[in-house]
């Protein structure tokens, strides 16, 4: 490897830790809950199975090379073929992150949900940053089922529910698909204040009117 793919693939290793351990210490993650990966010139880190998001060594992290396999540090995640198929089906995404935060989970148990638009847009900014959020059906984690479920729907939307688990998120940068999840907690967390409340959206032209930015 050239020194310069080396450097790249060393920040990318760090702001994959630095990530996990922001999310952990604000309590969006807890346990060994989540995953988290980046693309990288040859491939991609992910975060490996069975670990906390709080104490991540950035030398151990799996790297899978461009056909998916497993060609260094411990083993994946049980999502990498998650992280594939949106990585694959989202031709500029840097990187994806996978949480159980509480809101956006409970939200993923609730029943009665619109399957097209779980979350409605209540705000500006989860329209913006999160978009029009499907509800993918149970499938249990680690199922490759369930990246056969994302497939499709991944083409036309980087953020997804997964039902009866939490979100999944793709951005161009693994910072964006961050703040996207975070934004889609925050939005759970009123979705469920405001249930029992008249509400009112913001409408199609509203949200048609906005910067769709990741
Ligand atoms: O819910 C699960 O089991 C996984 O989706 C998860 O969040 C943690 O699994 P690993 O990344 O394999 O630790
Ligand atoms: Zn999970």
């Amino acid at each position: 490897m050239n020194p310069i793919t080396k450097s790249h693939e060393s920040r990318q290793r760090e702001r994959l830790a630095t990530l996990g351990a922001s999310l952990f210490a604000r309590g969006l993650t807890t346990g060994t809950s989540g995953n988290l990966s980046v693309r990288v010139s040859d491939g991609w880190l992910m975060t490996p199975t069975n670990v906390s998001l709080g104490a991540l060594d950035p030398e151990r992290l799996s790297k899978l090379d461009d056909n998916g396999r497993h060609v260094g540090g411990d083993r994946p995640t049980k999502e990498s073929l998650l992280h594939l198929v949106l990585y694959r089906q989202r031709g500029d995404a840097g990187g994806v992150v996978h949480l159980h935060s509480t809101y956006a989970a409970a939200v993923s148990c609730m029943d009665g949900l619109d399957p097209a638009e779980c979350v409605p847009p209540l705000t500006a900014y989860f329209a913006m940053r999160v978009g029009r959020l499907p509800l993918v059906p149970y499938h249990r984690p680690g199922d490759p089922a369930l990246a056969t479920a994302i497939h499709d729907l991944a083409a036309r939307h980087h953020a997804l529910l997964l039902a009866n688990h939490g979100p999944i998120v793709s951005g161009t940068t693994l910072e964006s698909a961050a703040a996207a999840i975070e934004e889609l907690e925050e939005t759970a967390k009123l979705f469920l204040l405001l249930r029992g409340i008249p509400t009112r959206p913001l409408s199609d032209q509203e949200v048609s009117q906005l910067d769709r930015g990741r």
